[in-house]
This record gives C-alpha cells, structure tokens and sequence, in this order.
C-alpha cells in the first residue's frame, strides 16, 4: 500500500532544460493533489546536511529540562509563539489531550501587530550556531518551498501565478518543531497527534528517518495507512484553506500520527499560508471576499479566543 504513495521529484521545476520539464512537475503535483490530497517530494534542493543539522537542534531544544522550556512556553506570548508541553493540546470530542510537545515560531517582527498575528518569536537560550541559525536557514527554505507549491497548483489549475505577488505580500509562514514520546511514555488511547485536517494551505512535513508515525485516511480503501519516513522526502499536505480555494479539486488529506517507533520520534512542520488580507489566488483579486485572515480566526475562534483587537484587524465581527 504504501509503496503507491505519489512521489514527485520537483527539480525539473527548479532547473528546467525544456518547457516541458516545468509542465511535467505542475501535472504530477496537481494529479497527486487532486487523488490523495498529498504526496512525498525530492529533487527540491533543500541539503540533507541541513536537515540533520534541523533534527539535531530540535532533539537538542527537547533535551532541555522542562523548567527550561517552560521559560518560553507559548502561554507567555501574545502571539502564541514558543514552547507548548506534552498533554495540553486537545482536540474536539477527544477525551485524551494529545502526546506530542511542540515548539512553534513565525517570521519574526519586533512589534506585536494586529492582536498578535505578527510579533516577536521566544528563542530558546541556545547558543545561537546550534538552534536559531540552522533553524531559521530551514524555516526560510522550505517557505521558499511552500510558495513555489502554490505557484505550481495554481498553474495546475491552468490561472495564472500574477495572484501570487498579492497573495505573498506579507505571508503567514508557520512552523512547529514537534517530539513525540516512545509508545511507552503515550497513554493507552492517546495519540502522538490525533486525526485532523492543516486548516490552511500548504505545509512542508519532514519526518525523522526510520521512524514510521504519519498515517493518512485513505477515503476511497477506508483506511489508514502509514506514510513511510525515509531521509531527504519531504511529506507535501494540502489544507482545507487551499482545498476549498480550489473549489474542492485539490483534496485536504485527513491524518494522525501514531508513533510506531520504541523511542521518541521528530518532525518538522513548516505550513504556508498566504497574506491575512489575501483572498483566493486561484481567482481573480475583487471576485471573493473570504481572506486568509477570516478563515484563520474560524478554525481557531474555539481554542485561541481571539482578542477583540485581532477580530477587528482581520474584519470579522467579534
Ligand atoms: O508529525 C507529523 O508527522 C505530522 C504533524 C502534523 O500533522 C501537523 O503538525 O499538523
Ligand atoms: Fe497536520
């Protein structure tokens, strides 16, 4: 089953010799987008060496003692921004929290603006060469990544990409560094991560090597099926922001993450969102009035309770 995963080697796109090269990426991103809603990308140019040294920063942000991480917890954060403990984060209907920690960060602007949409990331006291830098030259390429996925599904869906300066004014680039414990240290019944749709549009997965967690809800087989985690394979996901945005063509994968190995087990999730004041790149500017903002502040309007500052800034009625 798992070997029928859509794999897409993206560097025809990146380095063509021919037009046609650019073509054949956009049709196998668009045909695998439009099947299962995902698939695992290579050929994108990102180096291995900079992805060890991600996973390497991470497991040393998680080796901290938890008082230390608590110093930077996301609950001291207008912005949300920062560390978030193991068994916090619940999901709707779901008696047990989820297991995984997670560490979450955004571009970083020194004022915090619009209730906390934009605004200052809590770094971790590590020296700088060992956490902040590889992790931020990781964040700025694969949200170079993510953009250059929309530009690709939007010509996939033959509109043209002159929606994209708008819409990649001042984006919403997100990324969550997360750990999940061995199956061991996971209560009876919880999950790494329980099953969800990303709310918005693209996001760029990199699990850690070897270590089998992703599953995603195969509609049309009625099952869930282990999504293999295998070095330099990226794990490309669609968002419902995106999926509806495409008037449903382009499917929001539905998955979870179970972790499978006997010890703790690494992601990186770095998700693309688009300008708050965008609206749908795949139309013509003016056509709709749904923006990315309003569709960010419905997901979130239960868990995050927005300030009244935040609703305003975005233009939906408190
Ligand atoms: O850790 C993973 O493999 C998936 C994470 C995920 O689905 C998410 O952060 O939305
Ligand atoms: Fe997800």
């Amino acid at each position: 089953m798992a070997a029928q995963f859509p794999l897409v080697d993206i560097s025809g796109y990146l380095n063509p010799t021919s037009p046609e090269d650019k073509a054949k990426v956009i049709a196998q991103v668009r045909d695998a987008f439009k099947t299962v809603g995902f698939f695992q990308c290579t050929g994108h140019g990102i180096p291995v060496s900079l992805q060890r040294t991600m996973f390497k920063a991470l497991e040393l942000f998680y080796s901290q003692p938890k008082e230390k991480k608590m110093e930077i917890s996301v609950f001291k954060s207008r912005c949300r921004r920062g560390y978030e403990a193991s068994g916090v984060h619940s999901r709707d209907g779901k008696a047990m929290p989820d297991a995984k920690e997670s560490y979450y960060f955004c571009e970083d602007d020194p004022e915090i603006e619009m209730g906390g949409i934009y605004g200052p990331n809590q770094w971790p006291s590590i020296p700088e060469d060992e956490f902040r830098k590889p992790i931020w030259e990781y964040y700025e390429k694969t949200a170079a990544m993510g953009k250059l996925l929309w530009e690709m599904l939007i010509q996939g869906l033959d509109r043209s990409t002159n929606t994209m300066e708008r819409f990649s004014r001042r984006p919403l680039i997100g990324m969550n560094l997360l750990r999940y414990p061995s199956p061991e240290d996971t209560a009876e019944g919880q999950f790494g991560l329980g099953a969800h749709n990303d709310w918005g549009g693209i996001t760029v997965l990199l699990q850690e090597p070897g270590k089998e967690a992703l599953e995603i809800w195969l509609e049309d087989d009625k099952e869930w099926v282990s999504v293999p985690a295998v070095e330099d394979r990226f794990v490309i996901n669609c968002g419902d922001m995106l999926s509806g945005w495409s008037g449903g063509v382009y499917k929001a994968v539905h998955h979870r993450v179970v972790n499978k190995a006997p010890v703790e087990r690494y992601s990186a999730v770095t998700a693309w969102h688009g300008d708050i004041f965008a609206t749908n790149p795949f139309e013509e500017p003016g056509k709709s009035k749904e923006t990315v903002g309003h569709l960010f502040v419905k997901r979130f309007q239960k868990q995050m309770k927005p300030s009244k500052e935040l609703l305003a800034a975005i233009g939906v009625e408190a």
